[in-house]
């Protein structure tokens, strides 16, 4: 077996582990990445995830009316398969290009802690290194509904973004962000949708206003949801698959040509041997790490989703940020994840929902003294751009400290609230009271203008 050594060893070519590597490698270290996949380069968001979903989403905004959903689709999708495999040599080059940076291509796992073995085919590599680094991600989690793993219908988002064909009718298990966010866009390009979600109504983590509202739009625009659903099973039938549930003590059927299960996505750790080198997990199988990403091996650090934090990209990103003051000291290795605030997500439906802070009820329940400013975009004289752009939909909310002024938290379901939410979150992170934001000099016509006369109404 070849053997290779590294000061730095990156397992997985997500968001963070290739920042880290290139910033590392920068600095003259030896550096190894290893990733699975050539067509992984770069990792889920630019390849599988955040890019390709919201450049198809991007894209089905604008189908023409009486386009052909098929051929519009396939346009779609073929320009957005262009577009990640531009950014994927981008990736690797930004590691290839550097010296003192290795890739190499093949699925890792360890033999100790200190060494790691690479397999490609019948290639094997083992690779030695100083500070390990795991950044293998996440996976979708298919529920174990009898006849749904069995079913030649099932599919994954990665099927549903890499195909040119359209299904015609959609099933989607779960009401989360992968499930709303493809039920919205496939039903724009022309797909006949149903979302069966287990709880009670949509986004039960948000308040109940903003989850009728999401709701609402969606139902207008002819996607149908079945809540409080059991899925009790998946059959094959024909050259379409029969999806069965119960709800509320109905029993129903939705036939489907393709089935999405968007019912989560758990760590990666499987096949990585990481009882080999001695790294805990914990009881939801994420990989155990303390607040500055260290795992029960001080050496070995784990990034991203599969650490067990909020999946996002920028999560991982933040990461690295810490695992690099580790590493290279810049903040004297005092960065953590408690110096997280104020995070903010976004649901990329039409229009998005932008989120950040506690919800109503939460900031209720923690007993805060709540006032609360919000008005529906179509109402807003001060934001022409929604009228603009011809996308009116939605409302703003914000909860606010009644006695301090603080802004506790912000539901924007409105144009542009993936760009709002972040002015926001950093009003939030640095003290600026809701009322300065309300008083601040916005540009025009812009979205952010609508805090202007938001933040003035008091509905409650
Ligand atoms: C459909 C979808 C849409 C999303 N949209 C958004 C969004 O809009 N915004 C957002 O912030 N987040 C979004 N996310 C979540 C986001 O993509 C993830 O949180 C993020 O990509 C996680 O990055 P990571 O650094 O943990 O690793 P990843 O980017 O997942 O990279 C892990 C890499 O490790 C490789 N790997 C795994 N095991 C091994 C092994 N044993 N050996 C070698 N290589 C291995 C994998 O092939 C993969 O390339 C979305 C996710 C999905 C699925
Ligand atoms: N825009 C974004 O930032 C974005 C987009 C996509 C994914 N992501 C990330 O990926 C993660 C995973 O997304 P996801 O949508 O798969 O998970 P999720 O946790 O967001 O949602 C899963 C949903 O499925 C429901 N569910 C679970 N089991 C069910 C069953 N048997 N039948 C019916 N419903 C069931 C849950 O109640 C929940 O509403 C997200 O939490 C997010 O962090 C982010």
């Amino acid at each position: 077996m070849d053997t290779l050594h590294a000061d730095l060893l990156v397992i997985g070519f997500g968001k963070g582990g290739k920042t880290l590597a290139a910033v590392v490698g920068r600095t003259g270290r030896r550096v190894v990445m290893v990733e699975q996949s050539a067509a992984m380069y770069g990792g889920t968001c630019i390849n599988i995830g955040c890019v390709p979903t919201k450049a198809l989403i991007h894209r089905a905004s604008g189908r023409p009316q009486h386009a052909d959903p098929d051929k519009w689709f396939a346009e779609a999708v073929a320009s957005t398969a262009t577009l990640t495999s531009v950014m994927r040599d981008k990736n690797f080059r930004m590691l290839d290009t550097l010296d003192s940076v290795t890739v190499v291509t093949g699925t890792a796992a360890f033999l100790d802690d200190k060494r790691v073995e690479v397999v490609a085919g019948a290639d094997r590599l083992e690779i030695t290194a100083d500070t390990i680094v795991v950044n293998t991600g996440a996976e979708n989690v298919v529920p174990d509904i009898p006849g749904l793993r069995a079913s030649a219908h099932l599919v994954t988002g990665t099927d549903l973004i890499g195909s040119p064909d359209l299904p015609r009718r959609l099933a989607v298990i779960g009401a989360g962000y992968q499930g709303l966010e493809f039920a919205a866009m496939l039903h724009r390009y022309g797909a006949e949708v149903t979302v069966l979600e287990s709880t009670a109504r949509i986004l039960p983590r948000e308040d109940d206003d903003i989850a009728s509202a999401v709701r609402d739009i969606l139902q207008e625009e002819g996607i149908t949801f079945v809540t409080t659903a059991r899925v009790t099973r998946v059959e094959d039938a024909g050259d379409a698959a029969i999806v069965h549930y119960e709800a509320d003590g109905v029993a129903g059927t939705v036939p489907a040509d393709a089935v999405l299960a968007a019912t989560g996505r758990a760590p990666r750790t499987a096949g990585l041997r990481l009882e080999a080198a001695g790294v805990r997990t914990t009881a939801r199988g994420a990989i155990e790490v303390d607040e500055h990403l260290r795992t029960s091996r001080p050496h070995i650090f784990a990034l991203g989703d599969v650490n067990g934090g909020p999946q996002f990209t920028y999560i991982s990103l933040d990461d690295y940020r810490i695992v690099a003051d580790q590493l290279l000291g810049e903040g004297e290795g005092k960065r953590s994840t408690t110096d997280r605030v104020a995070v903010p997500y976004t649901l990329f439906m039409t229009p998005p929902l932008a989120r950040v802070g506690l919800t109503e009820a939460e900031a209720r329940a923690a007993g805060r003294p709540v006032r609360v400013a919000a008005k529906a975009v179509a109402d807003l004289m001060a934001m022409p751009r929604a009228s603009i752009v011809g996308e009116v939909r939605g409302l703003m909310k914000f909860v606010v400290d009644a006695e301090t002024d603080e802004i506790l938290g912000a539901a924007l379901l409105s144009v542009d609230a993936q760009e709002l939410i972040n002015t926001v979150a950093l009003a939030m992170r640095t003290g600026v009271t809701a009322s300065v934001l309300r008083d601040a000099i916005y540009t025009h016509p812009s979205s952010t203008e609508a805090f202007n006369e938001v933040l003035a109404t008091v509905v409650r």
